[in-house]
């Protein structure tokens, strides 16, 4: 066997197995956890080449939390020390000071020894990071921040369809979101043909129910569609080559592909697509994986602004509500 680029969620037999979230702390609309839904309590730190943080990005800019909650971008390339805030002036963090990511972290828990992961969302007051519950941010700020989101703004995860969102989002998480991940950080053949048939059986799937309706649930786009969004915007860019997702490009599979521009070309989507940042962090911050870190120059993205014809299939991105950004 190979080296692991994650020894410690690496199995005997080859399999990635991805740490827990170790900080679920929630925020509540009554505050009954002890963190309530304010404005400016919280800042939301991100890597922009993350799929796990990217939905939380995408969430706050479709619900107008942005003013509610600040956000913190940190350089794509790790280095040894984990996510920097390389990006600001003097090195830190504008909101915490901070440079490091890990010091919330360790600010939280010093006996913390796991990876310190994006998102995070963290306490102003006292730097502590009070979640990284990545699955859970997102709900909350749809059911929990209601009273500060914007006016017009998007039902994502509708009382009536919760059963079906909640489903069909652990499949896509199992096959496709971490599914990637699966085959990127196989350690044994095995285990990596085992992650590459279930995402690829799981996107032909998906593409008999994309063949049908515009979104994944309901007529409407909701967090489903989100989630499943972050992974196939970052497929052609990363997950082909990088983690030998090739069975096909996303190019190559013509609903998908129209699906995920459709997307891409909504208001709240595309301007949070960083390809740059996609590049640059995952083909240069996992050198068992990619040790010379050379970022492939492909593929070109033009084609993301192509028409997709998929209005054809009914349904409507916003339901009731309104763009983000639309007076
Ligand atoms: N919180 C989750 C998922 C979030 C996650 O893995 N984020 C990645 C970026 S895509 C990260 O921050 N990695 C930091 C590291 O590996 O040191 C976890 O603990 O596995």
């Amino acid at each position: 066997m190979s080296a692991a680029e994650f020894p410690a969620e690496t199995s005997v037999s080859g399999e990635w197995v991805r740490q827990h979230n170790r900080f679920t702390e929630r925020v509540t609309a009554d505050g009954s956890s002890g963190w309530s839904a304010l404005p400016g309590r919280y800042h939301l730190v991100v890597s922009l080449a993350c799929p796990w943080a990217h939905r939380s990005l995408i969430v706050r800019r479709l619900l107008g939390l942005e003013q509610a909650i600040t956000l913190g971008v940190v350089d794509p390339l790790r280095d040894e020390r984990g996510w920097r805030f390389t990006l600001d002036p003097g090195g830190r963090d504008p909101v915490t000071g901070i440079r490091l990511l890990s010091e919330a972290y360790l600010a939280t828990d010093p006996e913390f020894s796991g990876r310190c992961t994006v998102p995070a969302l963290l306490d102003v007051e006292s730097g502590t990071v009070v979640s990284n519950d990545y699955h859970r941010l997102t709900l909350d700020f749809e059911t929990e921040w209601r009273a500060l989101h914007r006016a017009g703004a998007p039902e994502l995860y509708p009382v009536e369809l919760r059963g079906e969102i909640d489903e069909i989002d652990e499949v896509v998480y199992r096959d496709v979101n971490n599914g990637v991940y699966r085959c990127g950080f196989a350690t044994s053949q095995r285990a990596y043909e085992r992650a590459f048939d279930a995402l690829f059986r799981r996107l032909d799937l998906l593409t008999e129910r994309l063949e049908r309706q515009r979104y994944l649930v309901g007529g409407t786009i909701t967090e489903a569609d989100v989630r499943l969004f972050t992974t196939l915007v970052r497929f052609d860019a990363a997950y082909h080559g990088h983690f030998k997702c090739n069975r096909h490009k996303l190019a190559e599979l013509p609903v998908l592909w129209a699906y995920a521009r459709d997307l891409f070309q909504t208001p709240g989507f595309g301007e949070t697509v960083n390809f740059e940042h996609i590049k640059n962090h995952y083909y240069r911050t996992h050198p068992a994986i990619n040790p010379n870190g050379i970022v492939p120059a492909g593929p070109a993205l033009e084609e993301w602004h192509a028409p997709h014809g998929r209005e054809a299939l009914g349904g409507s991105p916003f339901g009731t509500g309104t763009p983000p950004g639309a007076a």
